[in-house]
């Protein structure tokens, strides 16, 4: 049975009024713990309706850009605040909408006011560089200025963090945005731009459209007066916003997919690896771009580490991220435990053997959601499916080596280099580790994700647009350098 008591429909926010789509459609978006529940009504917007959030965009960013870092700054301050006394309420939104439990939830929602307050203190902090001319009678200095429209477009994985880091940036350097969230999470994102509205930006500065990728995500890529486009998604996607965004000459910033390994050396503190290759690997259901996927582990320390990892995913408990003593939630939509499914499937078709886990989870209260037990494989090797294609979900394949060279050789063996992490306790391969690995984010001790906002963060090879967001690194995506120089007449 459908739930329906008081489900709230929520609008588009367009030059700074909550609007009903022009075609009236909605779609609704349902609890992934448990599918007869509806969390929300969320507009199915057409392509006029971006058209028109663009138009108030480009308007509301010609005076916006004009106010001094500090002035965009005490906004960006004023939206931590309202959303810091919303946590609570925020994070439960997310829970229901999109699976990942409370805490964790909560965590992130903490995560966004802590990166609002970053990049309003950025408004105080310099923007350029003096740089001696050959011509001692000149100045010259580097300034920057705004891009202009910035298009968001957002995954379902994080949706506080993820539009905040992108948009936080956008805003404190002068741009307006028009946000396009993952349709599967708009009640959360309905509710975090409420928190910019609470703040009274300018009307237009901030805008939501929310509707279907292909649509609204595809009309940001190819309008012409959106200047530039960030996006965090799939690899597929990625690249034909890329490539739109480029034929038609815009800015464009892709974040996309992730084969993480984890390399457990024969030196490694093994009770230190395996907690972190279980939080790295299997919070938040294994949904993170950053998330361990392929565990690297030297044959002299193999069996130890893998009955240790195996009896702690068994105790791992599966249900509702709302209720207390749940370690993990479902997948955050039904495709995503199909996919989850079928890739556990052609794993255990290309000979890889299953330690633990392997099925859709519907015990207690589970049959309405999308569960899935978290799973082992081992018995892997760098061709199979499993090893190589991202599944963001709750499986970990291990691999066996004899060498830290065989180790690093079959890490940096996938098309992705987002992040990797070793244990040793070895400085030599610790060194050699940070040398060699291909990826953006090596880490040395510690779980393979886990991002933080004031640190460069961003892949290498196919995994982003080699470009990096957050931190001070934001800058240079959402501003152009302008090279000035003056002389004295
Ligand atoms: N790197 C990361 O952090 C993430 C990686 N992924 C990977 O992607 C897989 C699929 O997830 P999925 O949600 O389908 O990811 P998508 O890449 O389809 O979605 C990401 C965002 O892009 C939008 N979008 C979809 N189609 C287009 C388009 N043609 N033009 C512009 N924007 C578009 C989506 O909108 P809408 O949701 O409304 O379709 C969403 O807002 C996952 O299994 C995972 O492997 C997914 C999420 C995050
Ligand atoms: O690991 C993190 O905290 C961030 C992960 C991320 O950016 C993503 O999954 O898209």
């Amino acid at each position: 049975m459908v739930t329906k008591t008081d489900v709230k429909t929520f609008l588009n926010f367009v030059n700074g009024s909550w609007v009903k789509s022009s075609n009236s459609e909605v779609s609704a978006s349902i609890n992934p713990a448990n599918r007869n529940e509806i969390v929300g009504y969320v507009q199915k917007s057409p392509v006029e309706d971006l058209n028109a959030a663009v138009e108030a965009a480009k308007v509301a960013q010609k005076s916006w850009g004009k106010l001094s870092g500090a002035e965009r700054g005490a906004f960006l301050f004023k939206v931590a605040d309202i959303l810091e006394s919303r946590v609570d309420e925020i994070a439960e939104t997310m829970t229901r909408e999109m699976g990942k439990t409370f805490p964790e939830a909560k965590g992130e929602t903490a995560r966004g006011v802590a990166i609002l307050r970053y990049y309003a203190g950025e408004g105080m902090r310099k923007v350029g560089d003096v740089i001696p001319s050959t011509d001692s009678g000149a100045l010259m200095f580097t300034n920057r200025t705004p891009l202009g429209v910035v298009g968001v477009i957002t995954p379902w994985n994080f949706p506080v963090a993820i539009p905040i880091w992108k948009m936080a940036p956008a805003l404190i350097y002068g741009n307006a945005v028009v946000l396009k969230p993952a349709q599967e999470v708009a009640v959360t994102a309905a509710k975090v731009i409420e928190c910019f509205e609470e703040a009274n930006f300018p009307s237009g500065v901030v805008n939501l459209v929310t509707g279907s990728g292909s649509v609204i995500g595809q009309g940001l890529t190819d309008h012409p007066d959106v200047n530039g486009i960030t996006f965090t998604g799939s690899d597929t996607v990625g690249k034909q916003v890329g490539q739109g965004a480029l034929a038609r000459g815009a800015k464009y910033q892709l974040e996309m997919g992730g084969k993480n390994p984890v390399i457990v050396a024969e030196d490694a503190d093994l009770d230190l690896a395996v907690e972190a290759t279980i939080s790295g690997g299997l919070r938040s259901t294994g949904q993170k771009c950053t998330a361990t996927s392929r565990v690297i582990v030297h044959g002299s320390v193999y069996e130890t580490f893998k009955e240790k990892l195996v009896s702690k995913v068994q105790e791992i408990t599966v249900g509702n991220g709302m209720q207390e003593g749940i370690w993990m939630g479902p997948c955050a939509s039904e495709n995503q435990l199909n996919t989850v499914l079928s890739y556990i499937e052609k794993g255990k078709e290309e000979g890889a053997t299953l330690l633990v886990g392997g099925n859709r989870y519907v015990d207690a209260d589970c049959a309405d959601g999308f569960y899935v037990e978290p799973t082992v494989f081992e018995d892997v090797t760098n061709d199979m499916t499993i090893a190589q294609e991202e599944i963001f979900g709750p499986v970990l394949a291990l691999i066996k080596v004899d060498t830290m060279d065989e180790a690093i050789k079959v890490a940096n063996d996938v098309q992705f280099g987002l992040s990797a992490s070793i244990f040793t306790t070895n400085i030599q391969k610790m060194l050699h580790f940070i040398e060699d690995m291909e990826a953006g984010l090596v880490r040395v001790n510690a779980e393979s994700a886990g991002v933080e906002l004031q640190a460069p963060f961003g892949g290498m090879k196919q995994s982003s647009s080699h470009s990096r967001e957050q931190g001070q690194a934001a800058i240079e995506f959402f501003t152009s350098i302008k090279t000035v120089f003056v002389k004295g007449s």
